[in-house]
């Protein structure tokens, strides 16, 4: 049985019932307190092996005790609940020194687990305070998936792990890259950002390492690569996936060893940079067609972070909205309402562009409309217009696809990135195991995992379509009615 005594504070009578059955069941000492003058009490008379508290007290905010917690009992566990979601909740618990953060409403059994880890671990001092963040949240959103990835950066500030952010265009991939390194230790220092998509291929080396005079034709000059630029702060490959291979290895070497050369140069030079790399391609799918090298995949994925498309969390499009309309204030365009009815229509799109189409719509209505409330019939206006790319495509939805040449398309496209080089060797199963995947899936999620039905619709014996689903790693979903 655990052992150990607890100090819950909450002014909830409710959660201070609920936390003293699930602690007491689990083996510890209990005290019970509703506000901050008595914890703190008992904390500086030396009681008490954990705190568990709310953010909110009548008589103080826990955040203004906490700093007198750590100082005087540096080893002393505390973790934070709150029912105020936001991403400075969370950093500013971390901030403060709490163990953990813990969102309101929490799951018991990973309360207790906390509790059991933070009991367990060796006595460690993290006494280091921060400056306050200020008012400033640069993430939007209090959807449990947008609180998960709070809690995560949270965990991340005081590291330097690199971390590898994958979302849809437009999640917020570098603003997450950004928020990492303005509230970690790395934050007196540079953030330097590059985009692999948007350099030409032959240049990404030079662009990241630095060259030398002559080193290529038209280098006139020696030039300062990224790397040196974020020394002592943050680098963010965005669009790591259109990393050419030669410049992978040239990455993984510096990750390894600490250390690069320009392009021509032969002095190494030592380097200090936190690595963020965001992507919004499937890297595994790019290691199986090798267009992406394996070993730099895990020495970059060390933390993966996954933004959800706003599609998963649409109930963070009312506060979004409010955001940017606010945003578009401080920028001098008129002030706006909206319509309860039209954040509805909000909430039923689709959002193929994610918060960036948010926001450029946003945008728009503040700036086109007189109107001082916001409509649904003028959301509804506004929806209905193609405004790039992704939206028309989404229009073509349901019109048959040429398969033939979809993969003609894709083939062509494949050889272009290897220039006069050609792929890997493996083509011709690489390219059917691509299309037998989907396949498979598709007659499982259309018979739902009967393997029986799937076999049939397929026309394949059902030990070969066993072998396959083995072979290609399918995932079986079962339905259960
Ligand atoms: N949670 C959020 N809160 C507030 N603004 C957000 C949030 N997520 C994204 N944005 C805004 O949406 C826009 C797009 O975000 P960002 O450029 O970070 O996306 P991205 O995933 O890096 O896109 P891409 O893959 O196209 O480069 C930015 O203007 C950003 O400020």
């Amino acid at each position: 049985m655990a052992n150990g005594t607890i100090l819950v504070a909450d002014d909830d009578t409710a959660i201070r019932t609920v936390l003293n059955q699930a602690l007491s069941r689990a083996g510890y000492t209990v005290r019970l307190t509703s506000n901050a003058a008595t914890l703190w009490r008992w904390v500086s008379s030396g009681d008490g092996d954990l705190v568990i508290t709310d953010v909110m007290m009548p008589d103080e905010n826990a955040f203004d005790v906490l700093p007198r917690i750590k100082k005087m009992r540096p080893d002393l566990p505390v973790i934070v609940m709150s029912a105020q979601n936001t991403f400075m909740t969370a950093i500013r618990a971390s901030e403060k020194g709490a163990y953990e953060y813990l969102p309101k409403p929490f799951d018991l059994k990973e309360l207790i687990g906390i509790v059991g880890r933070a009991l367990a671990e060796p006595k460690r001092s993290r006494t280091e305070t921060l400056e306050e963040g200020g008012e400033n949240i640069p993430l939007i959103g209090r959807s449990p998936a947008m609180q998960e990835i709070y809690r995560v950066l949270a965990r991340l500030m005081q590291t330097d792990l690199s971390v590898m952010i994958n979302g849809e265009s437009g999640t917020g991939k570098e603003l997450v890259a950004r928020a990492l390194h303005d509230y970690g230790k790395r934050r007196n220092g540079p953030f330097v950002a590059i985009n692999m998509a948007a350099i030409p291929r032959d240049l990404i080396e030079a662009e990241l390492f630095g060259h030398e005079k002559g080193a290529f034709t038209g280098a006139q000059q020696r030039s300062v690569g990224r790397f040196e630029q974020a020394d002592g702060g943050t680098l963010f490959l965005d669009e790591i996936g259109d990393m050419p291979m030669e410049a992978q290895t040239r990455l993984l070497r510096v990750l390894q060893q600490g250390e690069y050369t320009t392009v021509g140069g032969r002095v190494p030079i030592k380097t200090d940079v936190r690595i963020v790399a965001a992507t919004n391609k499937d890297l595994r799918q790019l290691i199986n067609q090798g267009l992406f090298r394996e070993d730099l995949y895990y020495r970059l994925n060390v933390v993966p972070i996954r933004l959800p498309p706003l599609r998963e969390r649409t109930e963070d499009i009312p506060d979004l909205v409010r955001h940017f309309f606010s945003l578009a204030e401080k920028e001098g365009l008129p002030p706006k309402q909206i319509e309860t009815a039209a954040v509805d229509r909000l909430r039923r799109y689709r959002w193929p562009g994610n918060v960036r189409e948010l926001e450029n719509l946003v945008r728009r209505l503040s700036a086109l409309y007189p109107q001082d409330v916001i409509s649904a019939a003028l959301v509804d206006q506004e929806l209905s217009q193609p405004v790039n790319g992704v939206a028309e495509e989404e229009a073509e939805e349901g019109a048959p696809i040429d398969l033939s040449a979809s993969v003609e398309r894709y083939l062509n496209t494949y050889f272009q990135t290897f220039g006069d080089a050609l792929p890997p060797p493996g083509l011709y199963h690489r390219i059917l195991r691509e299309v037998e995947y989907p396949l498979i899936g598709a007659a499982l999620a259309a018979t739902r995992g009967n393997q029986i039905k799937a076999a049939e619709l397929l026309g394949v014996n059902r030990n070969t379509l066993r072998k396959k689903i083995r072979d290609l790693d399918v995932q079986v979903i079962r339905a259960h009615r």
